[in-house]
């Protein structure tokens, strides 16, 4: 357990700080090895209350209140994830260690939920380890399909197989990808304490620019390098960071290259927080924080334009300037016309006075 402690994002979230500020126990169900319905049986079996979302949620958000201790709910946005009171520890539950629940921040499920593949998907999981989001992935395929999973810790990837296994999730060698989740390593800042998250990551910035600068260099490169995969569909870049230099920023300068072959989608759309107003796609980006009653993450998907949008694109195009072009010309022939019928009155005008003073 000390080693997970040291290497495992999700352990640190669920540590004292997380507990103590109020963020909810999320516990994602792993369906590969459960349904949603026995995990509620197992929690109720186990002295919880289950009561509905409806009743708990106020602008989609949890309203932490009505969480009182033993009492637990599903979450509105993301399928088979419960929700139960801040300081639930579940460390010693049986449902957490054979696997057949993964105790996983909601933000932090954002990211598989939102590339969605269907199974039979072909995914990378760009940086993987310990694996909590592609045994996600996993679960939402049914594990059927192929998922490669890599990471660049040895360390961690050991942490990640024994995750994996577990979780009862096949991880193949890598071939014909068509979903990348790319959730690279970066600074953290969005996992702190309740309380001023900006003045937190502002600090990051002004301390560590360097380590800033160089962690979003690696974080471009590496989405760069996951929309180049030729027969990639979606690629979903996520971060447990608040700053925008890992965020929105990578995410701008990666449309800046590969705009006219992939466009973002809206995560989430319905969820109030968005990115950082003041960059161009901010609309479509997800952004969360304490606030949002989850840890600090920022999502963005980037789903390829296929030919036949780029086609419909380009006739749209083509038609508009047609369109514009008649616009234009039918008001010169209109100005045109209406000049010459001016003219021939004036002709007419000052003929018919000439005839009437002969
Ligand atoms: C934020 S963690 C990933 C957490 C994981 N996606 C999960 O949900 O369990 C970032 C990971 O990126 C890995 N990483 C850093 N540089 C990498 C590289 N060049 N290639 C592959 N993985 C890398 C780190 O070892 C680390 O495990």
């Amino acid at each position: 357990m000390s080693c997970r402690q040291a290497v495992r994002k999700e352990d640190l979230a669920s540590s004292s700080s997380i507990m103590a500020s109020g963020i909810p126990r999320y516990v994602r169900v792993n369906t590969l090895k459960m349904t949603k319905v026995k995990a509620i049986e197992r929690f109720i079996a186990n002295g919880f209350q289950y009561i509905p979302s409806d009743l708990v949620y106020n602008a989609g958000t949890v309203d932490i209140t009505k969480l009182r201790e033993k009492i637990f709910t599903s979450d509105i946005h993301i399928e088979n994830l419960l929700v139960l009171p801040p300081k639930s520890d579940l460390h010693d539950n049986e449902m957490y260690l054979n696997g057949e629940v993964v105790l996983q921040d909601k933000a932090s499920c954002i990211p598989a939920f939102t590339l969605n593949p269907p199974p039979q998907s072909c995914i990378i999981d760009a940086c993987a380890a310990p694996g909590n989001k592609t045994s996600h992935l996993a679960s939402i395929i049914g594990n059927v399909g192929k998922i490669y999973a890599f990471d660049i810790s040895p360390n961690r990837i050991k942490t990640m197989r024994e995750l994996l296994d577990k979780a009862g999730v096949n991880v193949m060698e890598y071939e014909d990808v068509e979903y990348i989740l790319l959730d690279p390593s970066c600074s953290g800042s969005g996992i702190v304490d309740r309380g001023d998250i900006n003045a937190e990551s502002k600090k990051l910035c002004n301390a560590n620019k360097n380590r800033l600068q160089s962690l979003a260099d690696f974080q471009l490169k590496a989405l760069k390098q996951a929309l180049s995969f030729p027969s990639v569909k979606k690629v979903v870049y996520s971060t447990c960071s608040m700053n925008v230099e890992e965020n929105e920023e990578v995410v701008e300068a990666a449309l800046k290259v590969f705009g006219n072959k992939y466009k973002l989608i809206p995560v989430l759309e319905d969820w109030p927080y968005r990115g950082m107003s003041g960059y161009a796609h901010w609309k479509f980006m997800f952004r969360s924080s304490p606030k949002t009653s989850t840890t600090g993450f920022f999502v963005a998907l980037f789903s390829r334009i296929t030919d036949r949008q780029t086609k419909l694109n380009t006739f749209f195009k083509r038609k508009a300037s047609f369109h514009r072009s008649l616009l234009e010309n039918y008001d010169s022939n209109t100005k045109r016309k209406r000049k010459k019928i001016k003219r021939f009155l004036r002709f007419k005008r000052k003929n018919i006075s000439s005839d009437k003073e002969a």
